[in-house]
């Protein structure tokens, strides 16, 4: 007999049984070092892993800010207050760009400074307490990289803590940063105010849906929120890497919270890459994948990526809300005519498509091919 079998399972098994129980099931990444300790050690190397090819490479550096235009800014509070032109505001600014600021949203300048605060003091720790709340090989949970699937593909200039934050009883505490004072309560009142928020854009999305204020959210069933921490460290090459690859959000919606004084988000617009622009205490919200097929196209999620600079590291806070994965994907009867916007999407469970989506590096939009009806995956 095998030592260390007890009950016909041996140690090791019964160990990976238990680290499957604890992951999400939606897929892994490979390890890869962390880009801020890469730094800490020597602040002018960039391996080659990290160089993009030409065509990647963030170009149009140094335009002048003055000709991008800017992404639309939606007042919460109005919207909220029921004004019908805010609405159409927002219907405007999915439908034409997927991307767009919200401002006068509730969430007290306090609480950002505070979320802030406890990434920041997350990021500070040293590695090898950064390292007790490292992604398990089977999980996509927990501080790492994720979207890593392959020992040839180019790497992100980050590093980032996942966390899922509700439902509460799904949070897997060890990949909490407790010791950092703050962290729990402050994590805490930003996700109850972040719900809030969401509750009320859902709420307006799914009128402009034509369908009832509370069934979109209703078929999201369980809803998961989920917290992507980004830590981008200053970069000796800005003008060769990327802190983000270009993607779009699996999610339904994404609420970011980015720097006020570092810019760093891009989203493609017409082609061309574009910055978002910092507005002080602004949320910043786009459209994911996940909305896209609900709405059967008519909101579409929008490619995004993150650029580093030389001279500040730059942390962002994604907020991702999340369909449960036993969620049905896949366009709503009011988003289907026949004559003008026949269906375009398939049906799919979310966790199908969270699976497959975790499978692939982020690449664009590629991961959403396999929500579309005329694609053959
Ligand atoms: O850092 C940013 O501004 C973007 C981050 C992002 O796109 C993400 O975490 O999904
Ligand atoms: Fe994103």
């Amino acid at each position: 007999m095998e030592l260390g079998m007890e009950n016909g399972a041996s140690y090791k098994e019964q160990e990976e049984e238990e680290e499957e129980e604890e992951g999400l099931g939606w897929g892994k990444s490979l390890p890869v070092q962390s880009v801020q300790e890469l730094v800490r050690r020597d602040p002018s190397s960039v391996p080659e892993r990290y160089i993009r090819d030409h065509a990647e490479r963030p170009k149009d550096r140094g335009v002048v800010s003055a000709i991008t235009p800017d992404i639309p800014v939606i007042d919460f509070s109005l919207l909220s207050g029921g004004h019908e032109d805010e609405r159409k505001r927002l219907d405007l600014a999915c439908k034409e760009w997927g991307f767009f600021q919200i401002i006068n949203h509730g969430v007290e300048e306090d609480l950002l400074c505070r979320i802030r605060k406890a990434m920041g003091g997350f990021f500070n720790l040293s590695y090898e307490e950064k390292k007790k709340h490292a992604m398990a090989p089977n999980d996509v949970h927990g501080y790492g990289q994720a979207f890593v699937v392959s020992e040839e593909q180019k790497l992100d200039w980050n590093d980032l803590l996942y966390i899922i934050v509700e439902p509460t009883e799904q949070r897997r505490m060890k990949y909490w940063p407790i010791i950092v004072p703050d962290f729990k309560d402050a994590v805490d009142m930003y996700s109850t105010k972040i719900k809030r928020i969401a509750e009320e854009l859902l709420g307006n999305i799914s009128l402009l849906m034509n369908m009832k204020r509370d069934e979109l959210l209703a078929m999201h069933g369980t809803w998961k929120l989920s917290m992507r921490m980004n830590y981008y460290p200053p970069c000796s090459r800005p003008d060769d890497v990327l802190g983000v690859s270009p993607h779009s959000d699996g999610s339904s919606i994404t609420i970011l919270l980015q720097e006020d004084d570092i810019p760093g988000l891009q989203i493609k617009y017409k082609g061309e890459w574009i910055p978002v622009k910092p507005i002080p205490n602004a949320l910043v919200i786009n459209i994911g994948d996940s909305l896209e097929a609900w709405s059967n196209g008519m909101y579409e999620s929008i490619e995004h990526r993150a650029l580093t600079n030389k001279d500040s590291a730059r942390m962002s806070l994604a907020t991702f809300v999340n369909p449960d994965e036993n969620a049905d994907i896949g366009p709503v009867d009011q988003m289907i005519d026949e004559i003008h916007r026949p269906r375009m999407y398939k049906t799919i469970k979310h966790i199908d498509f969270l699976r497959h989506f975790f499978s692939k590096k982020l690449e664009g939009k590629t991961h959403t091919h396999v929500l579309k009806l005329d694609n053959k995956e």
